[in-house]
């Protein structure tokens, strides 16, 4: 039997950033992955190809050009799947390539295989031609991810009643169709689909979606899907999901009403995926959802050799943070030093159109009873808003009136998930508002609305002794214009 000094189970995000992490460290390590393909969730069915469908749909509706030339504005007139799928697979290979190409060059192994344990320190694996194997590990890091919650009350066909990962096999592009649940998944997928003219309707129980989000954004973003006729029904629950005779759905909702659509998307939630790990065997337990608890520094299970990284995890259960995990556990495994995760990290929701937040929403400054002020920027007060024909696009800065520090961005709009970053630096660098101010930004960009934002809350706080410096024509026509705002308001 083979040993290594870390097997990591799952070549998602945290799995892959493992592995690399510990061979740079000259440990021995082995990959087990039950796909067919490394990547995880994150290349085959999450991350990627969902962005993937996003620029897809975003390219061939001509999307982006609208505010120049028209709502009825279309690069191709007529889009199927086919086209869909295409760009799909050409980039879901290269991300595969470009991974095993890591694995191969910091010399990682891989097993194909799913994993489950004997005991705390031996695993054994099923492999594709059916035979067992078996190897040890002094550490071991589990980076399973999730699944598509699928309640047994409704009846997936994996044609016209789909889950989120089946999406992306789907042979046409619907006329209609109703996306049970309003988080991240279902918002992004039905705003994309809405992009693509399929008439969406979208059902949530909660009263409020994207609770984790800034409300005056999510008001923005509320009113522009409702704008371009996507039904948002609140507060209601899918009693009943059915096909019709003819094929269509048929999908009742507690309150009597009746929807019909030619494909319902459930997307109400993941679960872990821990069921064939026999947790028994090395002495842990998942709770109800599926989930490993885990300490947030080390990511050391209650064994201490076990290690859990990424969506098995909880929250926030993104790509982005599910990497940092994954590498802080393989320094802590391999007892190399590993710094904190940093207080503030950025999530962006590629929904059409994006949205992207890091630190603090008003409501939470509100509640932690911070003296605060807000600036607020509109892309279409930006020259790079006009070149681009943006008629919607904001970014919201919040800031302490104590300290001057950057609390909060929040931006919805084009390019918000790239712009997010630099808020997100000066936050974790703990700058104030006076950087926006004080910094030249180069023009004409998106980037000038954190100056635009700047000024317009640094009018409105105390300027003690300093003057706002005026870099450029433009940054003066900014100052005179947010001046004139605050003055009128
Ligand atoms: C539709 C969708 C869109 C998303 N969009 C974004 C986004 O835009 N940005 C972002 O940051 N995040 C996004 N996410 C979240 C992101 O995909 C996840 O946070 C990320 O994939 C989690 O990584 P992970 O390492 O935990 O494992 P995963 O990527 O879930 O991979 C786990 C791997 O473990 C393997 N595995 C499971 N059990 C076993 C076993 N017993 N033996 C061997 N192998 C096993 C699985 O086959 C899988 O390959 C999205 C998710 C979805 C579903
Ligand atoms: N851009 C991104 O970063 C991105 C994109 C997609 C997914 N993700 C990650 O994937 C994870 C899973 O996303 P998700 O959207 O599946 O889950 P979620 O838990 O975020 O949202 C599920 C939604 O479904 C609703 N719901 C729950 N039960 C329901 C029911 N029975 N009927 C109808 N609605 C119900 C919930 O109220 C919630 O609004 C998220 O935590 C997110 O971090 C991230």
């Amino acid at each position: 039997m083979n040993h290594y000094d870390l097997i990591v189970v799952g070549s998602g995000p945290a799995g892959r950033r493992a592995a690399i992490q510990a061979a740079k460290l000259e440990k021995s390590v082995l990959v087990i992955e039950k796909g067919r393909r490394v990547g995880g969730v994150s290349v085959h069915t999450g991350t990627i190809p969902s962005k993937t469908l996003r620029e897809t749909a975003l390219n061939l509706t001509g999307w982006r050009e609208r505010g120049f030339y028209g709502q009825s504005y279309r690069v191709k007139q007529h889009i199927d799947a086919a086209d869909l799928h295409q760009r799909l697979l050409i980039t879901l290979d290269h991300e595969v390539q470009v991974l095993e190409h890591q694995f191969a060059r910091n010399r990682v192994q891989q097993l194909h295989g799913a994993a489950r344990f004997v005991d705390p320190h031996t695993l054994e694996v099923t492999r594709e031609d059916g035979e067992l194997q078996r190897v040890s590990g002094t550490s071991i890091l589990l980076a399973v991810g999730t699944k598509p919650y699928r309640p047994s009350h409704i009846p997936f066909d994996g044609e016209a009643i789909i889950d989120s990962d089946e999406l992306l096999d789907i042979d046409t592009v619907p006329r209609s169709l109703v996306v049970i649940g309003a988080g991240v998944i279902g918002i992004e997928y039905a705003s994309i689909f809405s992009a693509l003219d399929t008439q969406v309707s979208v059902v949530e129980p909660r009263s409020t979606m994207l609770d984790f989000i800034d409300r005056e954004i999510v008001e923005d973003f509320t009113y522009q899907l409702r704008d371009r006729n996507m039904k948002l029904i609140f507060g209601q629950t899918a009693e009943k999901i059915e096909r019709e005779a003819g094929g269509k759905c048929r999908v009742e909702l507690n309150n009597g009403r009746v929807l019909h659509s030619e494909m319902v998307l459930f997307a109400a939630g993941r679960v872990g995926a821990v069921g064939e790990l026999n947790l028994e065997a090395c002495g842990l337990e998942a709770d109800s959802r599926g989930r490993l608890k885990v300490n947030p520094e080390t990511f050391q299970t209650s064994v201490p050799h076990i290690y859990a990284a990424g969506d098995i995890v909880g929250f926030p259960s993104l790509a982005s943070t599910s990497m940092e995990q994954g590498r802080i556990a393989a320094r802590h495994a391999v007892g190399a030093p590993a710094s904190e995760p940093p207080q503030y990290f950025p999530y962006g929701i590629y929904a059409v159109p994006e949205i992207s937040t890091c630190g603090l929403t008003e409501e939470e400054v509100i509640a932690r009873k911070i003296p605060y002020e807000t600036g607020v920027a509109h892309f279409r007060e930006t020259s790079r808003g006009h070149i681009m024909g943006l008629e919607t696009g904001l970014l919201k800065m919040i800031f302490s009136r104590k300290t001057r520090r950057l609390l909060g961005v929040h931006i919805i709009g084009e390019g918000a998930t790239e712009l997010v970053h630099i808020g997100q630096a000066v936050l974790n660098l703990k700058g104030t508002v006076d950087y926006f101010v004080e910094n030249t930004f180069n023009y004409p960009t998106l980037a000038e609305a954190y100056k635009i934002a700047g000024l317009d809350a640094w009018n409105r706080m105390d300027q003690g002794p300093r003057e706002a410096p005026v870099a450029t024509a433009q940054s003066l026509d900014s100052a005179l214009q947010a001046m004139k705002k605050a003055a009128s308001s």
